[in-house]
């Protein structure tokens, strides 16, 4: 091949190169979150490039830790993600740049050696967030020269570039989405999200004839945890009531923070007797479990009111009957078998 023919050739592969970086590019920029875009890209690369595998390297903590927590992990986060320490990292990316090799071996005390099972090469591609090295895209192919170390890198900077651009948009976008449907105190859902999952609810009672209860919560003299053992305490007593709360009900329930030291539980499909059930084992709970704090065991009450939907009140009636409930149970000390 005449060294113009060469030319010609190189230009024509990177310009497959570009076009196919550039429909990667259009793909993730319409995902709605970091956890779809992290998945779109990893399968559009890998088959485009046809690549042997790709994974994900990310250091921890970072802002998206919690695809690597068990719970948000879906089998193909489990199969895809890999946890690095941020020490570890450094060493593919001492420069920023990306890394080429077909010397795998090095990487052996490093990471998991089921890795490279059947690979020749890998290109680890730095991925930032606000400038910030926090993970890597690790490529890698059957053929000892796909990733040469001799090769440019010029393409996979401009997808390192790209991806980071991409990942830090749509993590603005879910921080605030974040921010307005979450109480940052106790990080249980707050009131806009409340209205928005018993709005559902009562629809979904409508249509399909299922019952729907909910339970309006307080705690019982929670001014005084506050003038006694400070604003603070009161905030972590809260937080521990909220993260109690989520524990003790079931997965199809939900526990939204309503205002102050009041939360409500919806319980989905359930009836008025299984929502004084719920009431019941709730404050049990409490009453049995004070709060570890400091070097004390603070006592932590709370008082339910429960209130099944007949299918025809406003949300606002419904929360209302639970709460004149509620007050009936905190001042007259009803038990809930006798409500
Ligand atoms: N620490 C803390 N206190 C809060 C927060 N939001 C509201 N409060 C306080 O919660 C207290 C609620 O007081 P009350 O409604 O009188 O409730 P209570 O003392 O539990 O009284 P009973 O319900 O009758 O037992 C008020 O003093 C508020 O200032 C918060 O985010 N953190």
């Amino acid at each position: 091949m005449s060294q113009l023919e060469q030319l010609i050739e190189n230009s024509r592969v990177n310009e497959a190169i570009a076009q196919k970086l550039f429909e990667i590019e259009t793909e993730i920029l319409s995902s709605k979150s970091s956890k779809e875009l992290l998945q779109t890209l990893l399968t559009l690369i890998k088959d485009k490039f046809n690549l042997h595998s790709i994974h994900l390297l990310l250091v921890e903590p970072t802002p998206i830790s919690y695809i690597l927590s068990n719970v948000a992990q879906t089998d193909w986060h489990k199969a895809n993600t890999r946890q690095i320490s941020e020490q570890r990292l450094n060493l593919f990316h001492p420069d920023g740049k990306p890394l080429l090799t077909n010397d795998l071996s090095q990487f052996d005390c490093i990471l998991p050696t089921n890795i490279f099972a059947g690979a020749k090469s890998a290109a680890f591609i730095p991925v930032k967030l606000e400038g910030k090295l926090f993970g890597s895209l690790l490529l890698i192919d059957e053929s000892l020269d796909r990733f040469s170390p001799e090769l440019g890198t010029f393409h996979l900077e401009q997808l390192a570039i790209k991806v980071s651009l991409c990942l830090s948009n749509v993590l603005v976008r879910e921080q605030l989405e974040y921010m307005a449907n979450y109480d940052r105190l106790t990080g249980v859902a707050n009131r806009r999200l409340m209205e928005v999952s018993i709005t559902e609810e009562l629809s979904r009672q409508k249509r399909y004839d299922v019952p729907f209860s909910l339970l309006f919560i307080d705690c019982n003299k929670f001014k005084q945890i506050n003038d006694t053992y400070g604003h603070d305490c009161g905030d972590k007593v809260l937080a521990y009531v909220a993260n109690q709360l989520k524990e003790l009900i079931r997965e199809t329930d939900r526990c939204f923070r309503y205002a102050g030291d009041e939360f409500v539980v919806t319980l989905a499909s359930q009836s008025y007797a299984d929502a004084l059930r719920a009431a019941k084992r709730l404050t049990e709970f409490f009453d049995n479990n004070p709060m570890p704090y400091q070097n004390m065991l603070l006592p932590i009450t709370i008082s339910c009111g429960a209130a099944q939907s007949d299918g025809l009140q406003s949300m606002d009636e419904l929360i209302k009957r639970a709460d004149e409930q509620l007050y009936l149970h905190k001042n007259k000390k009803l038990s809930y078998d006798t409500i």
